[in-house]
């Protein structure tokens, strides 16, 4: 046999330190039973060449922090760029996440409709999935196109022989143009052998209503009765999408994971750019899984993100036909703004961030200017001013005298909530809360230059905040405070796991103050500083309280080095 040597070579090695798994597969693989024509045989010297070679178990070495999320996805091609493989690669790519791709179908498509289809031969679907899972570790795979019965049958097949950690199944079958991707003849293979093996499965109302012999959909109600029969054919979980109901003002999806029901709701944008949104959205859970979110999360995720590149694409023009396609990389663009300013915000400004407070100055009888200025005198190194009930023309009178004395000291000044204070009085950026104005309109309002702060308590949250092109987020409320009504505690362990998953530097926030500071920077590492209200400004002597303030998280940050 001409494979014998390496093969044995490989089995027998002590010096490769393969995983047991990765051992277990390549002495079960099915290269040792294929027919020995010539080219197969070079095929197989081929793959135990290249194991041998070591390039397996060099992957199986690459440390974890080197190693990128992996979705492959088995999909159609579309010419026109704006479904199919293409939208799968650059949707895994904005969101930050390796995609590798077997391709099913080639389609001449573009912005009008599907002008022909070539199907690849199984066979040849068979060896890209091949050449992909024996050498790569994919973690996801995601199915779009799936054009043929025995197209179903091979992926099946390839899942079984080689797990991954999620998949996730978008049952395409028509185009929203109309036009027919798969005919009925998959259905069977859908129901019978995929779906029973997919994590989640993501039909619009037409493909959902070809799952289930053609019952009509027309209503939110028929997309959970959908949602749950489907559910019955054995998939983990699913998500009937309504981005084609019909008299919809929103955007609604259903998710149903066998147990509940959430209806997923975003304002429907007004665009025809809307080729290739359930690729993408598809897509985009497979990344989120990939990169370890919880299935709902990475739904959650998915779904905002859609949203996100729908509304900032939507006055695009690319076409004559009645739906384009739309800018997946709108986050790169605001990555683009930070590189353009990466001088003008320092995380490390975020070490004492002081947070005033108009009834604490009234308590005290200080005015904003005098307890900004006894603030950063006394140390702190970034301010805000949050001024809930001040009136307008005051605010911006005092927010300028404010943005003096900063700029003295170097220190930025950041106003809370009021973009239209901000840009009247030129401050250098704005801090907004969930209900605020969302950060990247705020983005587009102030430009790439200001600061953008946005107040989260969940990884989603800090995620979106990533994708709309904010500097920093503040995580919070640690412990509770008094400082602000309604605010869920999420505790140091809420704060370690946002700020772990954050791309973005954090200020914890929240009933801090001298006695826990030093705390909450020991116990929660990457958190770059504390911001305070109440610790600083509801005391005698604001100068006094921020220097010991100070002194607290300059050791801590020392301890750290
Ligand atoms: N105009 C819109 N505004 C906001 N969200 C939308 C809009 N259109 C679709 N969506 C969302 O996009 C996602 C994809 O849904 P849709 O029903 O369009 O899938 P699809 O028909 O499979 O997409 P396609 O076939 O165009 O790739 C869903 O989350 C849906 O709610
Ligand atoms: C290749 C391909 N896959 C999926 C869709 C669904 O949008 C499409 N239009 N084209
Ligand atoms: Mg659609």
């Amino acid at each position: 046999m001409a494979c014998a040597l390496p093969l044995e070579r490989y089995k027998s090695s002590t010096s490769l330190q393969v995983a047991p798994s990765v051992f277990r597969q390549v002495r079960n693989s099915s290269f040792v039973s294929w027919n020995s024509d010539s080219n197969k045989k070079n095929q197989r010297q081929f793959f135990v060449t290249m194991q041998a070679d070591n390039r397996v178990s060099r992957n199986m070495h690459t440390s974890s922090d080197n190693k990128i999320p992996h979705v492959l996805t088995v999909a159609g091609s579309d010419s026109g760029g704006g479904a199919g493989i293409q939208a799968d690669l650059k949707a895994c790519a904005a969101r930050r996440v390796y995609c590798s791709t077997v391709i099913t179908a080639v389609t001449a498509q573009n912005t009008v409709g599907v002008q022909g289809v070539n199907i690849v031969p199984e066979d040849f679907v068979a060896e890209q999935l091949r050449s992909v899972l024996y050498d790569m570790h994919v973690d996801v795979v995601k199915t779009g196109m799936l054009p043929s019965l025995n197209i179903v049958k091979v992926l099946c097949r390839s899942l079984r022989e080689f797990p991954v950690k999620a998949l996730v199944v978008d049952p395409v079958m028509v185009s929203t143009s109309g036009d027919v991707l798969a005919g009925h003849s998959v259905l069977a293979g859908f129901r019978e052998e995929l779906l029973p093996m997919a994590d989640i499965v993501t039909p619009n109302i037409k493909e959902a209503s070809a799952l289930l012999n053609n019952v009509p959909l027309r209503s939110v109600s028929d997309m959970r009765t959908a949602a749950k029969l489907i559910h019955d054919l054995g998939p983990r979980n699913v998500l009937v999408k309504g981005g084609d109901l019909p008299d919809s003002l929103d955007a609604i999806d259903v998710f149903f994971d066998g147990e509940e029901f959430y209806e997923l709701c975003s304002p429907r944008v007004n665009t025809h750019n809307t080729h290739g949104t359930g690729c993408t959205l598809a897509s985009s859970i497979a990344a989120e899984l990939a990169k370890g979110s919880s299935m709902f999360s990475a739904v959650k995720l998915a779904k905002r993100y859609v949203e996100t590149a729908l509304d900032y694409s939507k006055d695009l023009f690319i076409g004559n036909g009645a739906q384009g396609p739309f800018d997946h990389f709108l986050a790169l663009k605001n990555i683009d703004q930070c590189c353009h300013r990466q001088d003008s915000f320092n995380p490390n400004c975020l070490l004492l961030y002081a947070v005033t407070d108009s009834s604490m100055n009234r308590k005290w009888g200080r005015s904003i200017a005098d307890a900004v200025k006894a603030a950063v005198e006394g140390g702190a190194t970034i301010v805000q001013l949050r001024e809930k009930d001040a009136e307008t023309r005051e605010f911006i009178d005092a927010a300028k005298v404010c943005l003096e004395i900063c700029r003295s000291y170097g220190v930025p000044l950041l106003i809370n909530d009021r973009i239209d204070v901000a840009l009247a009085c030129d401050a250098d950026g704005v801090h907004v809360g969930q209900s605020d104005m969302p950060a990247h309109l705020a983005r587009s309002l102030l430009g790439p230059e200001k600061i953008i702060g946005v107040s989260c308590k969940t990884i989603e949250q800090a995620e979106q905040a990533w994708v709309d092109g904010a500097d920093y987020i503040g995580c919070g409320g640690v412990y509770p405070t008094s400082t602000k009504a309604n605010n869920r505690t999420i505790g140091l362990d809420g704060l370690r796991e946002v700020c772990q998953a954050s791309k973005l530097p954090a200020v914890a926030i929240g009933g801090i103050g001298l006695s826990n500071a030093s705390v909450v920077m020991e116990s929660v590492p990457n958190v770059k500083g504390v911001a305070v209200v109440s610790a600083l400004f509801d005391r005698e002597c604001v100068l006094t309280e921020t220097r010991n303030l100070h002194t607290v998280l300059s050791e801590a940050m020392l301890s750290r080095k």
